[in-house]
């Protein structure tokens, strides 16, 4: 595969504006639109998060390399530990809540945290729908890939992903590296979350822009989430846990930010100690672990054509 983006160093995508002087060597006209810059460790909080990339230790002040995650109360150590140091992606269609819950897990946990789709605008300087509008899905999906295998490198972050990351099957690669959690909900209630951020915002929702009124592009919204669930709903079931984000049925937009991060810590807790997932995390891959399935039917493969 091409990749759509390529990086200041291959071990240094992620850098402080003080280490600012960043150049491509890559003719791709993508890639010499900009490189990726974090905040500065100075301007962290005393109360930082511990990311770890390829086996070392990187503590927020003072050093070079930072992924930013804002504070770490750590209530979850509990968790935490359980995770030994794995990072935690979510999954799951759009508005099931990845970038909102995401931040507030990493806070939870002590992680670091990314955003693909946010590193995607950053770096390409465009939005998601303007990607979209330029270089089609395609393009977008080579720029997502380019993206997760970076962010996949590191270890004790929380990354939030776009909801059709699960579409490229060299994506599962780095998506196994660490627990992937598969949010889920009521199609209604991502709909109206979704309807509430403005269809503009998502591309694969431009046939929902219409003069309708409100509920009747709610419902729009609603069968194109459906649509998207038909095609990956096998595509989601590919993860180790899945965890509802709905609510009491008052709860119009599903259950709060914190008791979704409550479940997903409880989930991730469950299925370690209990499943040997643990154990998985820890060793490397036997002959038997392996297995090549089929995206869209979910179906084992045993021979690639
Ligand atoms: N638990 C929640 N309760 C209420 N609104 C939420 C919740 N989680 C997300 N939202 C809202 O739903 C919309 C989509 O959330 P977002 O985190 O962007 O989802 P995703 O990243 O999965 O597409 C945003 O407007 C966000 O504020
Ligand atoms: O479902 C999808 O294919 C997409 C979901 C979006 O992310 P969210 O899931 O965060 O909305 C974004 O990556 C892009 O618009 C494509």
């Amino acid at each position: 595969m091409t990749a759509g983006v390529s990086f200041c160093s291959s071990s240094s995508v992620l850098r402080t504006a003080s280490s600012s002087q960043c150049t491509s060597s890559s003719s791709n006209s993508r890639s010499s639109r900009g490189c990726l810059f974090f905040r500065s460790s100075s301007s962290l909080s005393s109360s930082q998060s511990v990311v770890e990339r390829d086996g070392s230790r990187r503590i927020g002040r003072g050093k070079k390399f930072v992924a930013f995650a804002s504070s770490s109360s750590n209530d979850d150590n509990k968790t935490s530990e359980s995770l030994q140091s794995s990072s935690v992606f979510l999954l799951g269609l759009m508005g099931t809540g990845k970038t909102t819950v995401g931040k507030k897990l990493a806070d939870a946990l002590g992680y670091g945290y990314f955003d693909t789709d946010q590193l995607i605008e950053q770096i390409c300087k465009q939005k998601v729908h303007e990607i979209f509008e330029e270089d089609g899905e395609e393009g977008f999906r080579e720029t997502e890939s380019a993206i997760l295998a970076e962010v996949a490198s590191y270890k004790r972050v929380v990354v939030s992903t776009g909801g059709g990351i699960v579409t490229v099957r060299n994506n599962w690669m780095h998506l196994h590296n660490g627990v992937t959690v598969c949010l889920q909900g009521d199609h209604r209630t991502l709909a109206r979350r979704v309807h509430k951020d403005g269809v503009g915002a998502r591309p694969l929702l431009k046939e929902c822009l219409s003069e309708e009124d409100e509920e009747a592009q709610i419902t729009k919204i609603e069968e194109k989430i459906q649509s998207l669930w038909r095609d990956r709903g096998k595509m989601y079931a590919e993860c180790d846990i899945a965890v509802s984000v709905n609510g009491e049925e008052d709860e119009a937009y599903g259950a709060s930010v914190e008791t979704i991060v409550e479940r997903i810590c409880k989930s991730i807790d469950k299925r370690l100690r209990e499943d040997g997932k643990q154990e998985k995390l820890r060793k490397g891959p036997e002959v038997g672990d392996i297995e090549v399935k089929d995206l869209k039917t979910g179906e084992r493969i045993d021979k690639i054509d």
